[in-house]
């Protein structure tokens, strides 16, 4: 078998919606929508290992800790391990006044009497009924007409009703899901709802959830928004419906589905943290919230720590997260490249120096340290990385802040090592290229040992120090009109060594009683090349010095 030429031949391609006067595509996402997470059910139910009680017990946990109101913990009649699980948060009393569990049932009397029992005794719960109701599904799977397919769903409704009124302790909510809705004619889905709502009867107060699930993804999002907003005008009684939206994620257009449906009058959204679920996934219900997050609206659910929530649902579904995967993949806020790098590093900066928290930083849609992640990833190193890379990584990792014109400079050792090793470059390779480039605690031809600084009658400054060369200790002096000029006429009267400054800069590394200084010279020798110096001292002064020496040093 291979791929074919003419895929005419077997596919068809999906239909568009008759809605010239469509209102969504001029809609924005203002407010969070209510969560459910079905992780504890349709992401259970894709795992190739289904939780058992302890694994669905933290996943539980770890729902109400990121705030989820609604969640789906189950499917009752699938077997003991749901069941027990069910009742015993409820007999535990483990399901907080404010957060609402809901069970899935086919529309089956048996699984539906299986369902309530599972929760006798909670404060209140949802039963969430489903039946597919697409052309497919009524021929292949059930060889059902319409009239039989929408019958399955009223007599379930109708078990729902009457289990109700025998559980009568609880407050009971209901959700209808068409499955397969968005390969269904939305008229027919709206059709067999509007059944299930004559025997359940919601009110404004007591709403029907009815759920629209792309429950295989066939076309573009923005036909799953024409249809949730068809469905949203055609539906009876709207205000006693909630339109929840599940969407899968097969064609990879999963998320953005639900945020379209979102702005065609979805009021609820389905799915999974970091989406898992059926095949290709659901709806990731961490993006959809960090992505409203990102226009600044409340998602009403807390991923401040996003990595120990990432670590629990690995945990849990025994299944790895990309290390791309939005907002919590581990190379994420990572930039390898330099003109990333470049504008990353300047984003910082400019952000620093800005009085407004307003986050504009070129390519980091979110601020990492919101999510509870550190800058030190945010730029790694390798061939491909440029100035700003390893500038920033120094920073991060010893407090230095190299000026432009010496990043050109020490940027020809990185790329040569980087090209050397073919691999990544961390923070101690980088400082070790960048001591032995700038003769940092090495065996140096010219060490200073000490000195003093005195200034002339005549205004001048007077060096006068211990110097060693080669591990030999001289007492050398020279003047000049600063310390830096009296350091380099030391080193020209005493070692004949002929530098001329042409730049100089310093900077605090560390605030507190332990701060050191930096100093960076730019010399010239006497061959006309450009040399650069490092001191780091805790003395401002002594930095500079040593920076001098640091410079003569690769003259020598
Ligand atoms: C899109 C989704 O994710 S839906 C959720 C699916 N989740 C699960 O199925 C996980 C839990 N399920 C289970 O453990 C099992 O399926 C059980 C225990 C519920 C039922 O198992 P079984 O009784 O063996 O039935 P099975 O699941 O194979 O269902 C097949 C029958 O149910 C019918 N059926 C399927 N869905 C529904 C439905 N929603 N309502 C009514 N009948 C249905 C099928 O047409 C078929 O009928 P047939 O035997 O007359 O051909
Ligand atoms: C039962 C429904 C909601 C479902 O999981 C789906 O259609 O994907």
């Amino acid at each position: 078998m291979s791929m074919l030429k003419t895929p005419g031949d077997k596919y068809r391609p999906f239909p568009p919606i008759n809605l010239p006067d469509r209102q969504w595509p001029s809609r924005a996402i203002t407010q969070a929508p209510r969560w459910l997470s079905t992780d504890l059910r349709d992401g259970n139910q894709a795992l190739i290992d289904p939780m058992g009680a302890e694994k669905k017990s933290r996943f539980f946990d770890l729902l109400l800790k990121v705030g989820v109101k609604e969640i789906e913990v189950g499917f009752p009649a699938s077997g003991a391990t749901d069941f027990d699980f069910i009742s015993g948060l409820v007999k535990d009393g483990r399901i907080p006044d404010d957060v609402i569990v809901q069970v899935l049932t086919q529309s089956r009397r048996d699984l539906i009497e299986t369902s309530f029992a599972s929760l006798e005794g909670a404060h209140s719960a949802i039963v969430h009924l489903y039946n597919a109701v697409s052309p497919v599904w009524r021929k292949v799977v059930f060889g059902m007409d319409k009239d039989q397919i929408k019958a399955i769903a009223i007599e379930g409704a109708k078990v729902l009703r009457d289990q109700a009124a025998k559980y009568h302790g609880t407050d009971w909510r209901f959700e209808y899901s068409p499955e397969t809705f968005s390969t269904a004619e939305v008229e027919y889905s709206v059709e067999v709802c509007a059944a299930v709502m004559d025997v359940l009867q919601p009110t404004p107060d007591k709403p029907i959830i009815f759920n629209l699930p792309a429950t295989v993804e066939c076309a573009t999002p923005n036909i799953y928004a024409d249809q949730v907003e068809l469905f949203g005008r055609m539906i009876p009684n709207r205000d006693s419906v909630v339109i929840s939206l599940h969407t899968h994620n097969d064609r990879g257009t999963g998320i953005a589905a639900c945020e379209l449906g979102l702005m065609a009058g979805g009021d609820r959204v389905e799915g999974c943290l970091f989406g898992n679920g059926e095949r290709t996934g659901n709806c990731d219900l961490v993006t959809v919230a960090l992505n409203m997050y990102t226009q600044g609206v409340d998602p009403e659910l807390d991923f401040s720590d996003i990595d120990a929530i990432a670590k629990t649902v690995e945990y849990c579904n025994q299944l790895p997260i990309h290390p791309r995967h939005p907002y919590v993949g581990e190379l994420v806020y990572t930039s390898f490249s330099g003109s990333h790098q470049d504008a990353i590093k300047k984003g910082f900066a400019a952000m620093e120096a800005k009085n407004d928290p307003v986050w504009e930083m070129p390519y980091l849609p979110i601020d990492p340290a919101d999510l509870g992640r550190s800058y030190e990833a945010v730029i790694r190193v390798n061939s491909q990385s440029g100035k700003g890379g390893f500038a920033w990584v120094l920073e991060q990792d010893q407090g230095l802040k190299l000026p432009k014109k010496m990043q050109a400079h020490f940027s020809t050792q990185v790329q040569a090592l980087a090209d050397e090793l073919g691999r990544e470059l961390f923070a101690e390779d980088i400082w070790a290229v960048f001591q032995r480039t700038y003769k940092l605690n090495t065996p140096q031809h010219f060490q200073l040992i000490d000195y003093e600084e005195s200034k002339a009658p005549d205004g001048t400054r007077l060096f006068a120090g211990k110097i060693a060369l080669d591990g030999k200790e001289q007492s050398v002096s020279g003047r000049g009109n600063g310390l830096i000029s009296s350091v380099v006429g030391t080193l020209r009267d005493a070692f004949g060594v002929v530098l001329e400054v042409k730049d100089y800069s310093e900077h605090a590394m560390t605030a507190g009683s332990d701060a050191r200084a930096a100093a960076y010279v730019e010399c010239v020798g006497a061959d006309g090349k450009t040399i650069w110096g490092v001191g780091i001292d805790e003395d401002v002064a002594t930095a500079s010095v040593r920076a001098v020496l640091s410079a003569a040093n690769g003259v020598a």
